[in-house]
């Protein structure tokens, strides 16, 4: 078997590849990833829908290729981070000695995943093992600033139809227990943005209706709800995925001057923005009303526009996610290699956050968030991201044996049923 520091170097290299929004350097981590392939003899193929963000993408063939594939996707963009905030640079890849801590951004969020796949994929090639079906690894661009240029073009593309996908793995997030976590949808991000008109006056002047009164009339609404969802999840009545999240991103209002702003003038507009998270289950007509009605109603003068709404359902109008008992035999599969693996899965949840599984989801794909990380604080987005080594590599044995029996299975009738009707 192969050194363990020859593999985690190779995944300090990629994590060492500046992928940063908004300026990711793509193509640096499409040639590592490319050459990677390279030494493994699997086919690659970059794809560039929008000029400046490829997508690799790699494939095993499969003995059999008529029967649908296996895609495995992994975004290469990580999130900006404050550099001089981090104990280790972000992009030193460090590896702390004492602790086997590799600090990165994008050590859990998701370059290990990404190389994990590999691995187990070199893993498996050096063992002899061939796949019956195809095997694909999906690169993509752009995820952190929304993926419509890559897994939404990526999707919609005549290369995707081809590969005849039947099942995709995607990102999940770290557990802080023994337990590996596992998800089957996520929510959906609606990107709100409330502003409300009012009429301007003297900054000493007592009167209904400014813009400022509206605005806050609705923060206050906001607030409310938000607090009673919170609640839910405190009393330990819903799980994080399982409510609506909305918080306040932005606050935007007053007439700049010079020193700051004008202090004793009532403005005429004020807006604030809202991240809010909507479950899969949750009855979307109901809060679409509620934020027209309550929360930037026209009767106190006030719009809204949504930056981004993803539906909460598939193109079916069924609720977009993955069924996780016994109809999926996808499902089925992934616990048994886990088992096969000695990796505990805890029951399976819904993503708090938003990941490209919800654009093979919204097609009627089944979907499994996975990143297999136990034991590990939940620092995606944080300072000082780290995953520690030994997790990593018990990963790669994981996806070893989660590709192994994905890609060994053989559909019979009785298990088509469930795919026919997609
Ligand atoms: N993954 C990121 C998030 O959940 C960006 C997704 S685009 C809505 O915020
Ligand atoms: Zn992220
Ligand atoms: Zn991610």
């Amino acid at each position: 078997a192969e050194d363990p520091s020859t593999i985690l170097s190779r995944f300090q290299q990629y994590l060492q590849i500046n992928t940063a929004q908004p300026h990711p350097n793509y193509y640096e981590a499409a040639e590592f990833i490319i050459s990677q392939a390279k030494l493994l003899s699997l086919e690659s193929q970059t794809l560039e829908f929008v000029k400046g963000k490829p997508l690799i993408l790699l494939k095993w063939p499969g003995n059999d290729p008529t029967l649908p594939s296996i895609l495995l996707n992994s975004h290469t963009d990580v999130v900006p981070s404050e550099h001089h905030k981090w104990t280790h640079p972000p992009f030193s890849a460090h590896l702390d000695s004492t602790t086997g801590n590799i600090f990165a951004r994008g050590s859990q969020d998701m370059k290990c995943v990404g190389l994990q796949y590999l691995e187990a994929i070199r893993k498996l090639k050096a063992s002899g093992f061939r796949p019956l079906r195809n095997l694909y690894l999906s690169f993509l661009p752009d995820e952190e600033i929304g993926g419509n240029d890559g897994a939404g073009k990526f999707v919609d593309s005549d290369v995707f139809a081809k590969m005849n996908v039947g099942i995709v793995l995607d990102e999940g997030l770290a557990s802080p227990t023994d337990n590996y976590r596992a998800f089957y949808g996520e929510r959906s991000p609606w990107w709100l943005v409330v502003k409300a008109v009012g009429a301007p006056g003297h900054g000493a002047k007592l009167y209904d209706n400014t813009a400022m009164e509206n605005l806050l009339k609705s923060i206050e609404i906001i607030r409310r709800f938000r607090a009673a969802q919170f609640d839910l999840v405190k009393a330990g009545q819903k799980a994080e995925g399982e409510v609506i999240s909305v918080n306040m991103v932005f606050l935007k209002a007053g007439t700049p001057s010079p020193s700051g702003f004008v202090m004793n003038l009532q403005p005429s507009e004020a807006q604030a923005g809202f991240d809010i998270r909507v479950p899969p289950t949750a009855d979307q007509a109901s809060l679409e009303r509620r934020i027209a009605d309550e929360w930037a109603p026209a009767s106190r003068n006030m719009t809204f526009e949504f930056k981004q709404k993803v539906s909460v359902n598939d193109k079916f109008g069924r609720p977009a996610v993955t069924a996780v008992d016994s109809s999926n035999i996808w499902w089925e599969l992934f616990e048994e290699a886990s088992i096969k693996a000695n990796a505990r899965l805890g029951k399976p949840e819904i993503f708090p956050a938003s990941t490209d599984a919800r654009y093979f989801r919204e097609r009627g794909l089944p979907a499994i968030g996975f990143s297999p990380m136990a034991n590990t604080p939940i620092l995606l987005h944080d300072h000082n991201e780290f995953l520690n080594k030994d997790e990593y590599l018990k990963g790669i044995d994981v996806y070893e044996s989660i590709i192994k029996t994905y890609a060994s299975y053989i559909q019979y009738q009785r298990d088509d049923a469930s795919r026919e009707e997609l």
